[in-house]
């Protein structure tokens, strides 16, 4: 594992386990779509949280209601106490800061440069400061450079730092993802699908590498399909089921409730958000199949079918 640690730390935040991100009665509605709906999630600081569910859960769509990219239909978000704006550099600014599901680098800019775009949140100095490059703005410059390296070697990326960023292998273009993202000293960061399409070396560092992030005082927040990583990673885990919070808990009373298992292969079960309805469904067709003439749903075979079959 390259990932070597530093003397400065990326967030502030004691590890006390106070609540660094706190989501309340979160709903997303996409016209008649609910694709989150009144999800409670708080993280503490030093925590590092899993956030599951099948495809189309609603997981991204709820990350999306936290980083400001979307304005909830309902609930609200708060970041060490104080009710997050709807705006992302706001939130970024506030201390959250976030990866994507697809790797959002500037391609034709070095490393180092990607990782300098990170800090402009924590730099002070304004557009005339910038253009006049007067001493206050070389100075911040300096640190924003310092800090750049300190999290290149953090990550393992100090030897490609003039390299472009395209020209990455896959695993360290998501390594600098990260590094870019911690640029802007967040207290939580927000990781989604951070290893997908990596090889099981790669998922390693990255385990180890999200391991020191905590370790050096941010929370972290994942989305991952990759079970392992996530039961062998997080200290807690959520499980989204289409837009609800299934269950939450240790990764062991994840793993074996069986409605998350149930949740993930499809199986109804009682209690599961849409059960109601999909019972009401079964129950009506039941009941037209008992009913004389009725449908024969086994067969799939419908009433015009069956008045198909009387005609012959
Ligand atoms: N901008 C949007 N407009 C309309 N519907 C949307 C929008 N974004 C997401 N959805 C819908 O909301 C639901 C949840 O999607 P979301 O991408 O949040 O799920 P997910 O759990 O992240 O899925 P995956 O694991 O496949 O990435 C899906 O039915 C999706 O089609």
């Amino acid at each position: 594992m390259t990932t070597t640690t530093t003397t400065t730390t990326p967030g502030t935040t004691p590890a006390d386990g106070s609540p660094v991100l706190e989501a309340s009665g979160v709903t997303m509605r996409f016209g008649g779509l609910t694709a989150v709906q009144n999800v409670d999630l708080t993280v503490g600081s030093g925590e590092i949280l899993g956030l599951i569910g099948p495809n189309g859960a609603g997981k991204t769509t709820f990350f999306n209601c936290l980083t400001g990219l979307y304005v909830p239909t309902e609930g609200t978000v708060s970041y060490k106490g104080k009710v997050l704006p709807h705006r992302s550099h706001l939130v970024t600014q506030a201390g959250i800061a976030r990866t994507f599901q697809n790797i959002r680098l500037f391609a034709n800019m070095t490393v180092l440069e990607n990782v300098l775009v990170g800090r402009h949140t924590r730099t002070r100095e304004g557009l005339w400061s910038a253009l006049l490059r007067g001493p206050g703005f070389k100075k911040a410059e300096r640190e924003s450079e310092e800090r750049a390296m300190e999290l290149l070697e953090f990550t393992g990326l100090t030897a490609k730092r003039e390299h472009l960023a395209r020209n990455l292998p896959y695993g360290e273009q998501r390594k600098l993802e990260i590094a870019r993202a911690l640029a802007s000293e967040p207290g939580l960061l927000l990781l989604d699908e951070p290893t997908a399409g990596m090889t099981a070396s790669e998922t390693s560092a990255t385990r180890d590498l999200v391991l020191a992030v905590r370790e050096q005082g941010t929370a972290v927040l994942v989305i991952e399909h990759d079970m392992r990583f996530i039961f062998n990673l997080c200290d807690r885990v959520a499980v989204l089921v289409q837009g609800q919070k299934l269950v939450e808990g240790s990764p062991e009373q994840v793993q074996n409730d069986d409605r998350v298992v149930a949740a993930y292969l499809g199986t109804p079960f009682e209690g599961a958000p849409g059960a109601e309805e999909a019972a009401e469904v079964q129950a009506a067709e039941q009941a037209a199949t008992a009913a004389p003439g009725g449908s024969d749903t086994a067969t799939g075979r419908g009433r015009n079918d069956s008045e198909e079959g009387g005609k012959d």
